[in-house]
């Protein structure tokens, strides 16, 4: 993919998003090394083949496309790294590049992840004597972890498999007291849905003949609580002040939006929302399953009982603004989706991450960022005049303006202020008499 080579020298100037499409592609490859077929993949010109989603889903007919934005800035424990991200929202791209650009001044975002553990589940009914139960599987507990860790060679080569027992009752059922049975399971650099489900499945048996119960479900938890990722952010109140407003002001108005967050599920299920926009987008990116790791995410917010938010913003001693984000992360940079969908592969590659831990780390630190460019513009200006100035496009195209005409009618709109797709089509009729 080569374009006019002459704008190349002079790009570090310009603004990313000032860029053509095509040569925001060029510098991209420039700059990450990425090959074109890598790059046809990852801009979907040589994405998946309707054939590979026949051998995905069941009665596939073709493929549904949606857009690949790149977040710039971000900087994650040191390391510069451009951002895949499908969304199909408007200022989601452009919210996360400006905070990953205000959070360089601190420094970038700091990010850790769990060891990749993830939770399979038995539900085992029909026990007589819950305790007596619980005692026989303890006792077997080191024979279940072994005959565990012989179900995956491939994993236990690679250094993940079984790692410890947990035993829960639960008392007040609609059906009366049970017992789960907890594996954990170190599923290394895969999301690990299917190590977990053949492990529970197998050791079914054997613990029925151990308790004398029913195994009922045998299945992995998304509330992967064993597999959390955290990430931290600070940035000085002087980069805060824009449009009138001071830093101060900007940074009381983020915690005081936050606190809403954290007492009211009403406003924490948006809050966290915001958060998912950036998550999200990732995890499509890299053929990860959103589900699971949505599931989780709202899970983990209510895991105190009251669903509240996911992160937490305040101020250090030195008036900065520090933002954290921690939450369960189960995505895999093989395995699913990703092993088979061209564009996945090449997010992955893009990101430069060696495990999924490290693809962890970078989303987290994306979900932080998209938090803050919510609450800073809520806590200020309010949503729309951002949101609504990218969206005029969508708005423009929606009304029947085609190529450079969508920018010209949506430019009119924005300037008016009138965002509607009944003002579209009066200014696509104004400009082109038709
Ligand atoms: C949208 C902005 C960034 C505009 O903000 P702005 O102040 O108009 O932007 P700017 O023109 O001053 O540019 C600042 C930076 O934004 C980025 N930027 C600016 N324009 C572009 C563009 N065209 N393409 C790509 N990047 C762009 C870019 O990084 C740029 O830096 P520069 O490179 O110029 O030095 C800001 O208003 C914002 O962050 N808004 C919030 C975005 C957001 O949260 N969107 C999600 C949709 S709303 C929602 O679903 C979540 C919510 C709100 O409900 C969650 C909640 O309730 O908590
Ligand atoms: N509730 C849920 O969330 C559920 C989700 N799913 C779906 O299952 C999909 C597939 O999950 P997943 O099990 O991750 O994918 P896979 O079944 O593809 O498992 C990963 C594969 O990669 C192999 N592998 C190679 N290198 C590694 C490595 N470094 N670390 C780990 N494994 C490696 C594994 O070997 P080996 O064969 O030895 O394991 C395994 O075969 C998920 O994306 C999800 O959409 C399915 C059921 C439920």
């Amino acid at each position: 993919m080569l374009v006019n080579t002459h704008k190349m020298e002079s790009l570090d100037k310009l603004r990313f998003y000032e860029l053509t499409l095509q040569e925001r592609g060029s510098y991209l490859q420039k700059q990450t090394g990425l090959t074109d077929a890598e790059m046809d993949a990852l801009c979907g010109l040589a994405g998946l083949a309707p054939a590979s989603a026949d051998k995905m889903v069941e009665n596939a007919i073709g493929i549904y496309s949606l857009p690949m934005g790149i977040a710039q800035n971000f900087v994650v424990n040191g390391r510069k790294v451009w951002v895949p991200m499908v969304v199909e929202e408007p200022s989601v791209v452009a919210g996360a590049s400006f905070m990953a650009r205000l959070a360089r001044a601190g420094g970038g975002f700091f990010a850790s992840a769990d060891e990749p553990c993830m939770i399979g589940q038995m539900q085992i009914l029909g026990l007589p004597d819950l305790e007596k139960a619980r005692k026989l599987l303890l006792d077997h507990g080191a024979e279940l972890l072994d005959e565990a860790a012989r179900i995956d060679p491939v994993l236990q080569e690679l250094g993940g498999g079984p790692r410890e027992m947990e035993i829960r009752i639960v008392e007040d059922s609609p059906i009366g007291p049970f017992m789960v049975l907890h594996i954990i399971l170190d599923v290394r650099d895969a999301m690990g849905a299917n190590a977990v489900n053949t492990a529970c499945e197998r050791l079914a048996p054997r613990v029925e003949a151990l308790t004398g119960g029913r195994v009922h479900l045998r299945i992995l938890s998304n509330l992967a609580d064993r597999r959390l990722a955290r990430a931290r952010v600070t940035i000085p109140v002087s980069e805060l002040a824009f449009d009138g407003y001071s830093g101060e002001q900007v940074r009381d108005g983020i915690i005081e939006a936050w606190a809403f967050a954290a007492v009211d599920p009403y406003r924490a299920a948006t809050h966290n929302k915001g958060i998912m926009n950036g998550v999200d987008a990732v995890v499509i990116a890299t053929g990860n399953d959103w589900r699971a790791v949505e599931a989780g995410a709202h899970a983990f917010a209510a895991r105190s009982g009251r669903y509240t938010s996911l992160s937490t913003w305040g101020q250090d001693k030195d008036g900065s603004l520090v933002g954290s984000l921690e939450m369960p992360m189960a995505v895999g940079i093989v395995g699913g989706a990703t092993r088979v969908h061209p564009g996945a592969k090449a997010a992955v590659k893009l990101l430069g991450v060696q495990t999924a831990r490290e693809l962890a780390e970078i989303i987290v630190s994306v979900g932080l960022a998209q938090n803050m460019a919510a609450l800073r513009a809520l806590a200020t200006e309010g949503i729309q005049r951002g949101h609504m100035t990218l969206h005029a496009r969508q708005v423009a195209a929606a009304a029947g303006a085609e190529g450079a005409m969508i920018d010209r009618v949506a430019d009119r709109m924005v300037q008016e202020k009138t965002i509607r797709i009944d003002r579209a089509q009066e200014i696509l009729k104004e400009i082109t008499g038709r």
